[in-house]
């Protein structure tokens, strides 16, 4: 139970965890899944691009960012370690998803809000592995929450910030200003697993669990306040997703691991330096007894 946030537990990384984190032995690259990022509008591609580096860096074994071929250039100039695949129409977009068989899927960061990018979300949401949706994808749901709980279930994990949520549900906001009631809300209605974006980070499941990742006592969270965290903390869940953690687990560890990342960048982080903190934070956390 957690002071102040009655009713709610705090998570807490577990031995299982640090075990499912490792990698060891005689397993390859397609064991630890293959993360797709779509991603939006040429010259627009930073945000998928930050997402993409998270999710390499948190384990997935591949890492795919998926554009229409207006982007490539810019993706490809930028892109090593991560691959690059491109579609030249939009509806030859499920058929390039379709031949990558990803094993988890973000979409969302600046992905765009246009007539192609909700047939875009639409094939995504159709797929049937594990997703993570932020920003411009949680915006159009918004626009059609209906359709979107009609298909939602929790293997959909959303990550939505307080502007976002807002959007997703507007009448919760007129009646509360608690979050845990707020992100509860949200998982219900929406029947999926909602991370509630903030300094307290909330993850709450249709089933009304909530567990709060506290920045409590971490140095330099209030450095997350930046420009492009929530696009890491994306990819970081999406590389979790494609690694095999369910949902829920994925958005709260996914959480954890970003808030020691900043706690090791320090004063003066932007979100490129996130993903890269991740191998001292995960060396810290593996050899832990
Ligand atoms: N490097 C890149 O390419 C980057 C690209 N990015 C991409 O930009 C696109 C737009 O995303 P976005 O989040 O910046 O804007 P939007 O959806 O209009 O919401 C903002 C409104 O919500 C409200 N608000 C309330 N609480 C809030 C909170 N905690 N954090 C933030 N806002 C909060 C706030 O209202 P206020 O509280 O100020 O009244 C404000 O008016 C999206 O595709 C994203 O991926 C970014 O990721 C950055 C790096
Ligand atoms: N003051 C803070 N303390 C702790 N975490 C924070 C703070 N401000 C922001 N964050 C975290 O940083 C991330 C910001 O995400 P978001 O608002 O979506 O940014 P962007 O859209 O620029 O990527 C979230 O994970 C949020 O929890």
């Amino acid at each position: 139970m957690t002071a102040g946030l009655p009713d709610l537990e705090t998570f807490r990384v577990t031995a299982d965890h640090r075990d499912r984190l490792a990698k060891s032995g005689h397993r390859h690259k397609f064991d630890y899944g293959h993360v797709v990022v779509g991603a939006g509008p040429a010259l627009q591609g930073g945000a998928a691009r930050l997402a993409a580096r998270a999710a390499l860096r948190i384990g997935a074994g591949l890492v795919t960012v998926l554009a229409h071929r207006d982007a490539a250039d810019a993706h490809a100039a930028q892109l090593n370690a991560i691959m690059l695949q491109t579609y030249d129409q939009t509806p030859r977009f499920a058929g390039q998803l379709a031949v990558l068989s990803p094993d988890a899927i973000c979409v969302g960061p600046n992905f765009g809000t246009s007539v192609t990018a909700r047939e875009k979300l639409n094939v995504v949401l159709a797929q049937s592995v594990p997703l993570c949706l932020d920003a411009d994808a949680i915006t159009m749901i918004a626009q059609d929450r209906q359709a979107f709980s009609a298909r939602a279930s929790d293997r959909v994990v959303l990550t939505p910030h307080a502007g976002e949520l807002r959007r997703l549900i507007p009448g919760a906001f007129d009646r509360t200003d608690c979050r845990v009631t707020l992100a509860r809300t949200a998982a219900r209605d929406l029947g999926c697993v909602v991370l509630f974006k903030g300094p307290d980070t909330l993850v709450a499941q249709p089933d009304g669990t909530c567990v709060v990742v506290s920045s409590d006592g971490i140095p330099h969270a209030a450095w997350l306040a930046t420009a492009g965290a929530g696009d890491v903390l994306a990819g970081f869940i999406t590389g979790l997703l494609a690694r095999g953690f369910a949902p829920a687990c994925a958005a709260a560890l996914g959480a954890h691991l970003h808030l020691q990342c900043a706690a090791v960048v320090g004063p003066g982080l932007v979100s490129e330096d996130l993903p890269d903190a991740l191998p001292r934070v995960l060396s810290a956390m593996l050899s832990e007894p």
